[in-house]
């Protein structure tokens, strides 16, 4: 089966308002995809649905065949299914290195024997030095976490994502805040992560996410109105009107 995420009419109200309105969409394995959408549209909603940080009132999401839907945010971790961008989860007074560490220990959970605990100590700092080059840290490791550039933190948020091992990595605006040479760099990083993992990213970079994406969904008020590529989604007429006007200028 192609699709690794279903997302199946999901639904959740604020109130009288429905934020996510049976939205649907499904995610393939090893593509990018980009969820688009006005503000308000109800993205971040449906990320935390799927993400499992809320219950949705309706609906399903259905991850590599396991049913989520009522499933914690560990659950989800566990099956590898995993949101970056929680800049809560970065210790500022720590390194790079040790927040690193502590990720990949978190992950490969408790050990008794001191010989273990050693063993797993080696292990954990390779694996956390791996990470760090992959998110492009090699040099910053010795820094604390919170002297590190907004950009960089970025960075580090990836990297503790990617220490829990995701096959879906959903990625909540990863260029929020960013000037255009940090955004460049992190479009470079998700080109070379996307080549391990499949991405699903909200972002309103309109530039990066049509430079990323192999398939875009758009949500409009709490509704996915198409999916498609970047090319059928810069044509379609509804998804024109309702967002893209101004944003697609330049794409
Ligand atoms: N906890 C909440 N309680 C009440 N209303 C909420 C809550 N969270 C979101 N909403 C409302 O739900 C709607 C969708 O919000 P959401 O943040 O999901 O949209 P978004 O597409 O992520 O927007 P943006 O692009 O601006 O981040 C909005 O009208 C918002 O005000």
């Amino acid at each position: 089966m192609a699709e690794l995420l279903e997302v199946q009419g999901l639904v959740k109200r604020f109130g009288a308002l429905a934020a996510t309105d049976h939205a649907s969409f499904e995610v393939r394995r090893g593509e990018v995809h980009a969820l688009i959408g006005p503000n308000g549209a109800g993205k971040t909603t449906l990320i935390h649905q799927i993400s499992g940080a809320l219950r949705p009132d309706a609906g399903r999401v259905m991850f590599a065949g396991q049913n989520l839907t009522l499933a914690s945010v560990d659950t989800h971790v566990r099956a590898g299914l995993v949101r970056s961008y929680q800049i809560t989860s970065i210790f500022k007074r720590f390194s790079v290195l040790d927040n690193l560490v502590l990720a990949v220990l978190a992950r490969q959970g408790g050990q008794r024997s001191a010989w273990r605990v050693a063993r797993k100590d080696h292990v954990a700092h390779a694996r956390a030095e791996a990470l760090a080059q992959r998110v492009g840290l090699t040099a910053q490791l010795d820094r604390a976490a919170g002297s590190l550039g907004h950009g960089e933190q970025r960075q580090l948020e990836l990297g503790l994502a990617l220490a829990a091992e995701p096959r879906l990595l959903l990625l909540d605006e990863p260029m929020a805040g960013m000037g255009p040479d940090e955004s460049e760099r992190m479009v470079e990083l998700l080109q070379l992560l996307r080549e391990k993992h499949t991405l699903l990213l909200v972002e309103h970079d309109m530039a990066a996410v049509f430079k990323l994406a192999d398939r875009i969904s758009t949500l409009v008020f709490g509704r996915v109105i198409a999916t498609g590529s970047p090319d059928e989604i810069r044509e379609h007429p509804e998804v024109r009107k309702a967002y893209l006007g101004d944003e697609m200028e330049n794409v």
